[in-house]
């Protein structure tokens, strides 16, 4: 479903992204891990042509997303809040990507109903802009907003940050019942290792732009990944 190849990203001399193949086959749930720096924003910016790769390319159903349009039909993401419209209540926010992805009011209202517990009643119906909602309550709307319009590829930079425990847990909920769904593909990025072995199936550790790790998820992986993390703070002789 998504395909990379030899993609690179280079600011002046620096490579801040250096993969040669990754391939992400429809209905995986593909956790994104790796420390500040490691890449990740900028992998996900390249897969939805918000930068410009220096080399190699991206595909999603076999079309370049540098070159076409049609993947934008498939893709929906919320990577951070410019995805967001600050002076919009959130109710006014969600029928505008309704509309943007063919839904009508009364379908996103329909659809809107399951978040009732994973928006706590401080989402909709309070007459509030976006802009003036909390962080964590403005990441609801933007994961929400993500979900609108039957989407076949999903994809999340750091969705746990600024989320209170609860919401963590309504979170991981919420992804698990919808990954069980073939037809979706999610993508989250997170410094949460917990959170991200517990939700998705293949976990791929980025360092320094490098991958470093690629691995279908299994009750060891948390592990694995406490100690590759655990091991480099040793080797930096921060510990
Ligand atoms: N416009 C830019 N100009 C120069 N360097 C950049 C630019 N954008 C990103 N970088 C660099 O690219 C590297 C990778 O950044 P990126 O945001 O992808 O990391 P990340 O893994 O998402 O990190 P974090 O966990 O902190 O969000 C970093 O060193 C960053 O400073």
């Amino acid at each position: 479903m998504i395909s990379v190849q030899n993609i690179s990203k280079t600011y002046g001399a620096v490579c801040v992204l250096n993969i040669a193949s990754l391939e992400i086959p429809k209905g995986e749930t593909f956790g994104l891990v790796g420390n500040n720096g490691a890449g990740k924003t900028t992998f996900f910016s390249l897969l939805l042509d918000l930068i410009k790769p220096s080399s190699g390319s991206i595909s999603i159903a076999d079309e370049k997303v540098n070159e076409g349009e049609k993947w934008k039909n498939k893709v929906t993401a919320f990577i951070d809040e410019s995805f967001l419209i600050g002076y919009l209540t959130p109710e006014e926010y969600f029928y505008f990507l309704g509309e943007l992805r063919s839904q009508t009011k009364a379908q996103v209202d329909e659809f809107l109903k399951q978040f009732s517990e994973f928006f706590n009643g401080e989402i909709l119906q309070g007459k509030k802009y976006i802009r003036d909602l909390s962080k964590g309550n403005q990441k609801k709307v933007g994961i929400v907003g993500a979900l609108i319009g039957n989407p076949e590829i999903i994809v999340l930079d750091e969705p746990f940050a600024n989320l209170d425990p609860s919401t963590q847990f309504k979170l991981k909920k919420l992804i698990k019942d919808w990954s069980a769904n073939e037809q979706v593909t999610f993508l989250i990025s997170s410094h949460d290792l917990a959170h991200t072995t517990e939700v998705c199936n293949r976990i791929v550790l980025l360092n320094k732009g490098e991958l470093a790790k690629d691995i279908k998820t299994t009750p060891e992986t948390l592990q694995e990944l406490e100690n590759f993390f655990s091991a480099s703070v040793n080797d930096n002789g921060l510990v």
